[in-house]
């Protein structure tokens, strides 16, 4: 299925899929928040158990390939508990910004109260903010990034042709996001995981196996590294590539607005 891999069902309604399941367009949103106002509590602890700590790698790459500079505009939209926010925070100095933005009110809380634990004060900004529709003026930020944000968004073409008009000419866009695994027998073994493993973790450690079902189904659900470029290019961006990371389980793509 192509990307939004949106429906119309008989009787007309515009439908999308809220990991294997359609749904109605329009309750899409809901529920992912209910997602991640059941996780947000365990958020950090069940990345680090999940991915055995490895995503903190793919957030340390996403840093580095974003060339983010002392003074610089950022926004980390769908940061969520802030990661890369934190990182940015130090690299823009007090002369720089970052803005975290996500939807969801509890996963912006549990960041903000990590960063400030961390002293990070100063040059951050929480906004309550959809990807599809960002409060923010045009060509306005020097580096947009997106970490494991896209695939619960409903319209993710909508929110690539925000993010393309809040960057400055110059800028880029860095989106880390689970992709398709490079292969056939990666995917078998990261299925098997994925399906039999992950909910079960969920529910011992978040006494919530449903968001970590929808996690993995989410997952397949989202576009392949190429059709995401693709995406990339519609929206306007120049210069879009990606790299695998983790044998594709992973992708980094990057895209320039000139
Ligand atoms: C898996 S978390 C990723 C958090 C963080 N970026 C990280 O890498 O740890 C996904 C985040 O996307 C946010 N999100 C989902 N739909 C969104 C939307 N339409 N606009 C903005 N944020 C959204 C969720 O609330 C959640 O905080």
């Amino acid at each position: 299925m192509s990307d939004n891999q949106t429906n119309t069902s008989i009787d007309k309604t515009p439908t999308t899929h809220f990991g294997f399941q359609q749904v109605e367009k329009n309750q899409k949103a809901s529920m992912v928040a209910n997602v991640f106002d059941s996780v947000a509590a365990k958020y950090d602890v069940m990345n680090d158990l999940m991915s055995m700590g490895v995503h903190r790698l793919w957030k340390r790459y996403t840093i580095d390939c974003s060339g983010v500079r002392n003074g610089q505009k950022v926004l980390d939209i769908a940061g969520g508990t802030g990661d890369l926010t934190a990182k940015f925070s130090r690299l823009v100095g007090p002369k720089g910004r970052v803005t975290l933005a996500d939807i969801n009110l509890s996963m912006l809380k549990v960041g903000r109260d990590k960063l400030r634990d961390r002293g990070l004060v100063g040059n951050i900004d929480y906004v309550q903010a959809d990807a599809e529709a960002l409060p923010f003026p045009d060509n306005h930020f020097d580096v947009v990034t997106m970490a494991f944000g896209l695939r619960n968004v409903t319209e993710k073409q909508n929110a690539l042709n925000s993010i393309y008009r809040v960057l400055k000419p110059g800028g880029r866009l860095l989106v880390l996001e689970f992709s398709k695994p490079a292969s056939a027998q990666l995917s078998k073994i990261y299925d098997m995981y994925s399906f039999h493993i992950l909910p079960k973790m969920g529910q011992l450690v978040a006494n919530d196996a449903e968001s970590y079902q929808y996690l993995a189904e989410s997952i397949r659900m989202h576009p392949d590294q190429e059709t995401l470029k693709g995406m990339f290019e519609t929206a306007g961006f120049e210069q879009c590539d990606y790299q695998n990371l983790t044998g594709g389980i992973v992708a980094l793509h990057r895209g320039y607005k000139f």
